[in-house]
């Protein structure tokens, strides 16, 4: 009988792709095939147009929320491509691909430029450099003058002051055409922690680089080498639209350096981008254009026809796309990549699967269906590099991401497409939404690249072009996956019931789904009498692109979560879609993976974690005394008696926060004159009596040492600590009883940095609110998205400033014993869970049954809990 009926494993692509189905990646499913290559040997060099090559398969978006300079140069670094947007006037546009063009090293940053009237008024004017430029005008362009270095400027503990007044010469500039080991052999040559890098053409700062920047480069997994033009400089790519005024925009493209550009438009096979490609190929013989947006043969041929170098496919496939539900036109992306790579692959044109990619399996599918590259929006949008700043959402660092065809990107648009017709409706094709923070692209491209190799592996393709002949000569085979032609578009999701079911001593888990079709296409513009459409960045009731793996961990951490269950890992074995008029109901069906139960580690359980400053994070260094004899003694006066100085010190100091808390915060008593009164104070109860000059002269001393790194010192397992807890998608708040200058100028000089180190501060002064009212908790709630106390956990060392309060509003509390206080024994008595340090604490959050808070014995071999 077996003889009579072979068995068929899975179809051929040409079969499966010609029964009028339109399929995205998450239909179909690739049939492994023989092995008999190490992954490593896997090469993913590719080709992005006919003239164009590239070590690796990656192309950014030209998109607004993902293209300028930052990423070019990163994209460019790790042996793929960006494509610098056209959302902007032609000569921003041109800046931009200079700016990519200009430099060497994978790395782009934001120098500051003021000129010598302008003022520094706090560590903000810094933002995250090391210094502000100061030059003639106050902008990059003008001559360069010299700096103030944000060290300098905190040791002065001047505010308000003139940037003329407290400028410094540029010590050691680099050049901004140093390769990598060149900048950082500089900076050691010249024993800097960081210096600017000039333009050798004009002068200009192009960038400040920093021994933390050598650092942090030499730390990314390396990838093949970089993409270069015949120029040697970064391989930089341009969009540009068909309209008239796109042929001055090209001008300017071209005199940028741009090495290719890209006719961006959703529809390609258009008579103004068949008569726009010939016109560039007129005009500049020598520049590779890419065309498109196309998804058939049809569309794909014309192209071809009038000169295209390279296709770019993909009509409504994109994260943020709702063209198909907008016009009804498009193809699901695994069609439309098969189908056009099927017709361009006659005539040599490598083809771009353009949108839709939120995973490494999604790259192998398409580059195996026949692109020879994937173009990725989302999947960058919450990288370093890409444009724009994080932003919390609802407890998550997110940037923004949005469609190019959203309301809000067409209103951005100096592009005469929408607004230079005043009297053309507008009608959005695409939403605003959010992604992730994904830290930085020379980090996670690398990995997904090895991702790719180890599928390329399975399908035992070597490479891209072994991979297209295995498909086409029907040896790799494809299967549908059921379902997901319902989940395409943008849905937000209702859990219904998730039932646990016992089969034959099996748990399988039920969970059923309203997928509700939210019509965000229509929402976005008003066109069905709503404003905006806010995507969310996922979590919470809604995700983002639904993906298969990303449906049912979501589904179960959201179900487990309602359920109040912790046992966990289930192997996803069935999904059932019943479309209804709007409504989609799904049932999943998961299988336990593993029959035990484990319990989780405490620390999967929280998404915040706030933390306290003196004494748990930094401590004082030396004693009161030492500083005040350091001021008296600068300006000839002996020492003042350490004792009677620290007492005087201690209710100088309690007498002022009981009169003007916060330091001063509602008298709007300036930081500077609190600390005044306080440290005059502090001399009269001691028994010192200053005239005014001298005070002054002593005054400005102190304030400036205790406004500086000087007094302080970092217990060395904070920043480690902080910094993992923020590797693993924590949020990190500081909540502490301090002054303005502990935010702008002590925790960043003491290596504390927002932004690396911690997420958003509550600080008393800043706030007018001060521990132990428990207000202040709040509002670290608040700041964190307001997320549920339950989800967060309090660590200081005070049981009345920290503990208490913070327990009091419901979070989670942990005392440090940093220094074997006699208090600890009773703090533990009390319940309070009480550790040495911080690598304690993360060994205790770690640890798989501290959920239950008995994981851990504290100091003094007693188990406490939270
Ligand atoms: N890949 C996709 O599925 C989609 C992508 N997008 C993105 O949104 C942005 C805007 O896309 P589109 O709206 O398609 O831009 P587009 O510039 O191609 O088209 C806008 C409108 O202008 C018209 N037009 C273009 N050149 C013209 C000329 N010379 N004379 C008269 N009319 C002309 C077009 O026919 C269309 O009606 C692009 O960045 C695109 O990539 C938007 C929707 C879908
Ligand atoms: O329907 C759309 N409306 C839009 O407003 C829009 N903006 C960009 N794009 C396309 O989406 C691609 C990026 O998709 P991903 O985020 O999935 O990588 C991009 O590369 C584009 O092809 C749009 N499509």
């Amino acid at each position: 009988m077996d003889g009579e009926h072979p068995i068929e494993d899975g179809f051929a692509a040409a079969r499966l792709f010609n029964q009028g189905y339109s399929y995205t990646y998450d239909d179909v499913i690739f049939l492994p095939h023989y092995i008999d290559f190490p992954t490593e040997s896997v090469s993913l060099s590719t080709k992005l147009t006919r003239n164009i090559d590239l070590s690796i398969p990656c192309v950014a978006s030209p998109m607004d929320t993902v293209s300028e300079s930052s990423m070019a140069v990163s994209m460019a670094a790790l042996g793929g491509i960006a494509i610098v947007h056209y959302n902007n006037t032609p000569s921003d546009q041109y800046s931009i691909i200079r700016s990519a063009k200009s430099r060497r090293i994978p790395f782009a940053s934001d120098p500051i430029f003021k000129s010598p009237s302008d003022f520094i008024g706090s560590g903000d004017d810094f933002a995250s450099s090391p210094c502000v430029f100061v030059t003639r005008n106050g902008d990059s362009k003008s001559e360069l003058l010299g700096l103030v270095s944000r060290s300098n400027w905190a040791k002065s503990g001047e505010i308000g002051i003139r940037v003329g007044d407290c400028m410094e010469a540029v010590a050691a500039a680099g050049s901004s055409r140093y390769d990598f080991d060149q900048a950082a052999s500089f900076l050691a040559r010249n024993e800097v922690d960081w210096a600017p890098l000039v333009s050798g053409d004009d002068g200009e700062v192009v960038d400040v680089f920093s021994a933390e920047d050598v650092e942090r480069i030499r730390g990314f997994p390396k990838l093949g080498l970089p993409s270069l033009g015949a120029d040697g400089d970064f391989m930089v790519g341009a969009a540009m639209g068909t309209r008239e005024e796109d042929k001055e925009r090209l001008e300017h493209l071209v005199r940028a350096g741009a090495n290719v550009v890209v006719l961006d438009s959703s529809q390609g096979n258009s008579i103004y981008q068949l008569e726009m490609i010939k016109y560039v190929k007129r005009r500049f013989p020598e520049l590779d254009v890419i065309g498109g947006n196309v998804v058939t043969a049809y569309q794909a041929q014309n192209l071809i026809q009038a000169g295209v170098d390279g296709l770019r496919v993909g009509m409504g496939s994109g994260s943020i796309c709702t063209t198909q539900e907008v016009c009804a036109v498009g193809r699901g992306q695994a069609t439309a990549v098969y189908k056009v790579a099927s017709i361009a692959s006659q005539s040599g044109v490598p083809v771009i699967a353009d949108g839709g990619i939120s995973n490494s399996g999604h790259i192998v599918k398409a580059l195996t269906l026949g692109a020879s590259t994937v173009m990725m929006g989302s999947f960058l949008a919450g990288s370093n590099e890409a444009p724009g700043a994080y932003v919390i959402q609802d407890g998550r660092r997110v940037k923004k991401y949005r469609g190019m065809g959203s309301l809000e990107a067409m209103m951005k648009g100096s592009d005469a497409r929408y607004l230079g017709d005043k009297s053309k409706l507008k009608v959005a094709q695409g939403v605003v939404g959010a992604v992730a923070d994904k830290g930085s692209v020379l980090r996670f491209i690398p990995y997904t690249m090895h991702a790719v190799k180890q599928g390329f592996q399975d399908l035992g393709a070597s490479s891209i072009q072994s991979a297209h002949e295995l498909l086409r000569s029907s040896v790799l085979r494809l299967e549908i996956i059921v379902a997901f032609m319902l989940l395409e578009s943008v849905y937000s999701f209702d859990l219904l019931k998730l039932i646990e079911i016992e089969l034959s001593s099996t748990t399988y888990v039920l969970v059923t789904l309203y997928a509700v079709r939210t019509g965000a296409a229509q929402v976005e513009g008003g066109i069905h009498g709503l404003v905006s459409y806010e995507k969310k960045s996922g979590g919470g009731g809604s995700i983002n692109k639904v993906d298969i793996h990303g449906l049912w961990r979501f589904t179960l951490s959201w179900g487990i979560a309602k359920l109040g269950l912790i046992s966990f890992g289930f192997d996803l074995i069935g999904i059932i879609g019943v479309p209804s008029v709007k409504l989609y109901q799904l049932a999943i069906i998961l299988k336990p993976c593993q029959t035990s139960v484990f319990t989780m580690s405490f620390l999967s359980k929280l998404r915040c974690i706030t933390i306290d400053v003196t004494g748990t994070l930094i401590a004082y260094k030396g004693e009161l005394g030492d500083y005040y004899c350091m001021a008296a003694k600068s300006v000839g006066l002996p020492c003042p008696d350490y004792k009677r100085m620290h007492e005087g010190f201690k209710t100088a100091y309690s007498d002022m926060a009981k009169k003007y808390p916060c330091f001063g915060f509602a008298a709007k008593m300036p930081n500077i004159v609190w600390w005044k009164t306080c440290v005059r104070d502090s001399f009269v109860r001691a028994g010192y009596d200053y005239d005014e000059e001298t005070f002054e002269k002593v005054f400005r001393r102190i304030y400036s040492t205790f406004g500086s790194a000087a007094p302080y010192t970092v217990f060395p397992d904070s920043q480690p600590f902080l910094r993992w807890a923020r590797e693993r998608g924590l949020m990190v708040g500081i909540v502490s009883n301090a002054e303005y200058r502990y935010k702008d100028v002590i925790l960043p000089a003491l290596g504390l940095n927002q932004g690396s180190e911690w997420d958003f501060g509550v600080f008393s002064g800043l706030e007018g609110v001060e521990k132990p009212n428990p207000r202040i908790y709040e509002i670290a709630l608040e700041r964190a998205g307001n997320i549920a106390p339950e989800e967060v956990l309090h660590i200081g060392d005070s049981m009345r400033k920290d503990y208490l309060p913070a327990r009091s509003v419901g979070m989670h509390a942990l005392l440090l014993d940093r220094f074997k206080t006699p208090d600890a024994k009773s703090w533990s008595q009390s319940g309070a869970l009480v550790l040495p340090g911080l690598v304690e604490t993360q060994a205790w959050l770690t640890a798989e049954n501290s959920s239950n808070g008995t994981a851990f014995s504290s100091q003094d071999g007693q188990v406490s809990s939270l």
